[in-house]
């Protein structure tokens, strides 16, 4: 059994005592009190590179990473620095993330926000609008095609923008089919849990031009985001340096002022 399919055993599991405690119908009560999503497309294409920052604590590869006992100032230092859209990790197991993360970043800023988490069903996008999510994750290798068309077709039907989330030619070509408006490639094999930087310029060329393109993992600093913005990148994410660095609204500020730098050659074409 690969770290995804045990990952998302675990996923399941908790899925189903929430299920038990939360009715469908209360989440879309709770949606519909909701802040309007804003367009993840809008946030993520533009000038230059955009740069998405996440609150994560730990990661099945590196275990704890940092202790966040306030996700909402992370986010506002996120948010200060520069951020075109904030990723929270949802995923309680191997992440510690929960939705009441997701709840207090909400509180704390406008900007957009991606629920991060290994979603395999439609309760699990009303659970991200219920908690004022504006993107969700779908990551191509946890779901069939037919489920990976259904979920992208209800996200956007609940005002979700699907980041679509891919490590190889065979999962981009199915994220085109299912009608992927943002693809995010990761550099990590969420099979293996190792990270390989040459994927996102390794598969790049595959996806077609008006879909806007994020370069997942690994991002250490100016230096990787430059790399990947020469390579066509819209947009980065970035989790472990960002969580484990001193000061993180500099560290998004060098990324965003990086992204900016008018001699990239993604000078938001599309
Ligand atoms: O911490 P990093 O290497 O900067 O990576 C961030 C993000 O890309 C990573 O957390 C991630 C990408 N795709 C995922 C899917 C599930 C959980 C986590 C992820």
């Amino acid at each position: 059994m690969s770290v995804l399919d045990e990952i998302i055993d675990g996923v399941r599991a908790d899925l189903a005592e929430r299920q038990a405690r939360v009715s469908l119908d209360q989440l879309k009560e709770l949606a519909a009190k909701a802040p309007v999503a804003k367009d993840g497309v809008t946030a993520l294409r533009g000038d230059g590179v955009r740069v998405i920052c996440e609150v994560k604590r730990s990661s099945p590869s590196k275990g704890a990473l940092a202790a966040i006992a306030d996700p909402a100032a992370l986010a506002l230092d996120y948010a200060a620095g520069g951020a075109a859209a904030i990723s929270v990790l949802t995923e309680q197991r191997r992440f510690g993330g929960s939705l009441a993360d997701l709840d207090s970043v909400r509180a704390a800023v406008d900007t957009p926000l991606l629920r991060k988490d290994f979603i395999v069903t439609a309760y699990q996008l009303w659970e991200a609008r219920a908690h004022g999510a504006d993107l969700a994750l779908l990551i191509v290798a946890a779901l069939d095609q037919p489920a990976l068309v259904s979920l992208i077709e209800r996200a956007e039907s609940i005002g979700l923008t699907p980041l679509v989330e891919v490590h190889d030619e065979e999962e981009i070509a199915r994220a085109v089919d299912a009608g992927a408006k943002i693809i995010g490639v990761n550099a990590r094999n969420l099979k293996t849990l190792e990270v390989d930087r040459n994927t996102f310029g390794n598969v790049v060329d595959s996806i077609p031009a008006h879909i806007v393109k994020v370069a997942e993992s690994g991002v250490r600093g100016p230096h990787d985001l430059i790399a990947y913005a020469n390579l066509g990148a819209d947009a980065v994410l970035v989790g472990e340096s960002l969580v484990t660095g001193k000061d993180p609204k500099a560290a998004v500020a060098d990324l965003v002022a990086a992204g900016a730098h008018p001699a990239l050659r993604n000078t938001g074409r599309g």
